[in-house]
């Protein structure tokens, strides 16, 4: 992947940067449709229309079961009524009484009137189905990206081209809505397609393939532009998916503050345009491209249609077929037309929204590959020593490992204070020794256990950890306390975690205590300071109760009365797990029964922090300079 930020470089005051280009050079940089031939893609209709048809009936076999009998009923309908309007056409350009003719073509009328009624009724139905069915697979598609991509592993968002397959399966996701209609439309225009060729073909043979040569242009032209249109839309998937994301932060409340304050807005709006300007221009290019397609397949299949009119005018005038049975070819030719017109539209729709479904079921697939596949092995409910044997880990597109090559235990009891500078590997060795992260050459073993064999619920069935950067989860209190935990009957073991991070008079003046929803934004929402809501993630890793509790940075934005509640509640439930604080706040590791300091990935320093401040090393230095402020 390249980045190029090209802000010029000129006198005076440059004008803002515009955003980078992202440009893709991996597998996913290439549009999986520019090497399939048209016949290839043809070919993928009646895979579409299988793939429909059976999540269709996983989700509602009654609509599914009721969506096929009405295509089926409305395409005997039109196969009636084009039977006997024919027939009834017989009777009317026959020759005899005005009278007469009318009567004999009465009952013909009466059977398309009542097959014609019976069409309505067959859509209104397969409509009724769709809306039935279309909710549920839309859902499920929706809740199937969401739980695909919450159980990958956790190095696949580090991996290039993931969020923007993950963009890209999201208009999948969207497209999902028109799955079940576009299917369900293809199949009534074949049906219908084949019934009216069927009564076509009975007047003279030579009427079907002039009429399908008449709308084969449109279909071309359709799917042409459904390449066109995915091109495009390929094209911009990269562009559209750092949109998205900039249109959260810019617009999300709880940065509203850092945007005003800080004079953002204009650079952000003009960013955001600069962005949606750039995306526009990809898509206004395929505009002509659009045009000159439809144009060209619009022109040939008009000189078609003009060639089955010539033929049809030549078969009656030469007395090649009889004047009634031309009448009637007249309105089977009209009928024959529509429903191949319906074919190819329908078809060509299906093949585009074929499109986005495959960048779905793709993503789906790298998802499933990327989710977690360790072992089965468990881990015992108390776990007495989490021993690191030269740990190594690098992240993708990284020269240097950001843990190099770490050995320590931890044992029951005890807690292990991890600082050193930024970037010095303490988030990753965390992230290491809870699974987040497998190492990629050592071993990280929970009672002998190694975490690459491990069944990872497991293993965070036994871990509570507080991120550094942590969600504000737009829930209730309970539930943010509770999240990730079975809860109890009562509310006692909640309280007691809010009691431990000194948060119940907060939570008794919420307006409705534990059951107020922690959102200023949503309806009856409240809002929590940033000290409070660090308080209450403590409250929520206190709460679990696990033998393993890892703390990054875990007062950060607290006042020293938080503070030392929560590292006196630290203290005190020690003796039944194993802790591991990650914090800067050096004075903080006073409490803890060993230090290790970091620097590039190692450990250079170990011991407690008496030992560490004798030693004249790192650590001495940076409590130094924390004091000489
Ligand atoms: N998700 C990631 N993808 C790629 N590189 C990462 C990722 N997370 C961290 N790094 C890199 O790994 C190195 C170690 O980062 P880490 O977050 O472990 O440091 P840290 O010691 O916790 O820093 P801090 O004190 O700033 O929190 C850094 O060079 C960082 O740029």
């Amino acid at each position: 992947m390249t980045v190029t930020d090209t802000s010029a470089a000129q006198a005076g005051t440059p004008p803002p940067p515009p955003p980078a280009t992202i440009t893709f050079e991996g597998k996913h940089g290439k549009n999986p449709l520019a090497e399939a031939s048209f016949g290839a893609l043809c070919r993928r209709l009646p895979g579409v229309l299988g793939h429909t048809a059976r999540r269709a009936w996983e989700v509602d076999r009654t609509g599914a079961a009721l969506l096929l009998l009405c295509q089926l009923l409305t395409g005997v309908a039109a196969a009636v009524v084009l039977a006997f309007t024919a027939r009834a056409m017989t009777h009317l350009l026959s020759a005899g009484p005005v009278a007469e003719r009318l009567h004999e073509s009465l009952p013909a009328l009466i059977v398309v009137t009542t097959a014609a009624g019976a069409g309505r009724v067959g859509s209104a139905l397969s409509s009724y189905a769709d809306g039935r069915i279309t909710p549920l697979l839309t859902t499920e598609a929706d809740i199937a990206l969401v739980s695909a991509v919450c159980r990958v592993e956790a190095s696949a968002y580090g991996e290039d081209g993931f969020a923007d397959r993950q963009e890209a399966a999201e208009v999948g996701v969207t497209r999902t809505r028109m799955m079940v209609q576009d299917a369900q439309r293809f199949l009534a225009a074949l049906v219908r397609m084949i019934a009216a060729a069927g009564v076509v073909t009975a007047l003279h043979w030579s009427m079907l393939p002039l009429l399908l040569l008449a709308v084969l242009p449109a279909g071309v032209g359709a799917v042409l532009s459904a390449r066109v249109d995915y091109e495009t839309h390929y094209l911009n998937v990269g562009d559209r998916n750092v949109r998205s994301m900039m249109r959260w932060w810019a617009t999300y409340s709880r940065y509203g503050d850092e945007v005003r304050a800080n004079g953002m807005t204009g650079y952000l709006v003009h960013w955001y345009r600069a962005l949606s300007d750039r995306i526009d221009r990809r898509t206004l290019t395929a505009a002509p491209r659009m045009l000159r397609i439809v144009l060209a397949t619009s022109a040939l299949g008009g000189l078609f249609l003009l060639g089955t009119w010539t033929t049809l005018a030549w078969l009656a005038t030469t007395e090649r077929v009889a004047l009634p049975v031309a009448a009637t070819a007249v309105v089977a030719v009209q009928t024959t037309l529509a429903a191949l017109s319906q074919f190819v539209v329908h078809g060509a729709a299906m093949f585009h929204t074929s499109l986005y479904l495959a960048d779905m079921r793709t993503f789906l697939d790298m998802a499933a590959e990327r989710a977690p596949a360790r072992g089965e092995l468990t881990i015992p409910e108390r776990v007495e020593e989490i021993r690191l044997d030269e740990v190594v880990h690098r992240y993708p597109g990284k020269a240097e490992p950001a843990v190099a090559g770490v050995s320590l235990t931890l044992r029951r009891g005890e807690i292990l204070a991890v600082v050193g500078e930024n970037g010095s590997g303490k988030s990753t060795l965390a992230k290491l020794i809870t699974g987040i992260l497998l190492a990629d050459k050592g071993r990280v073993l929970w009672d002998g256990v190694d975490l690459a064999e491990a069944d990872p619920d497991a293993v965070w069935k036994r871990t509570a950890l507080v991120p550094q950067n942590f969600a504000c989860w737009p829930l209730r209190a309970r539930e943010n306390v509770t999240l990730g935990q079975p809860r109890t009957y009562d509310d006692g073991a909640v309280w007691e975690a809010i009691d431990a991070v000194g948060m119940r008079e907060a939570v008794e003046k919420l307006p409705r205590q534990l059951d107020t929803l922690l959102a200023k934004e949503l309806w009856g929402g409240a809002e929590l300071s940033g000290g409070q809501w660090q308080r209450l993630v403590c409250a929520r890793a206190l709460y679990r109760r696990t033998p393993l509790l890892i703390l990054d940075e875990p007062t950060s934005q607290m006042d020293p009365r938080g503070e030392h509640q929560i590292f006196l509640e630290i203290r005190r439930i020690a003796s039944e797990r194993m802790t591991v604080v990650v914090t800067h706040q050096l004075e903080n590791t006073r409490l803890a029964d060993r230090i290790v300091v970091m620097s590039e990935g190692r450990v250079i320093e170990e011991g407690s922090y008496e030992e560490l401040m004798g030693g004249g090393g790192l650590f001495a230095e940076l409590v130094a300079l924390a004091k000489d402020r």
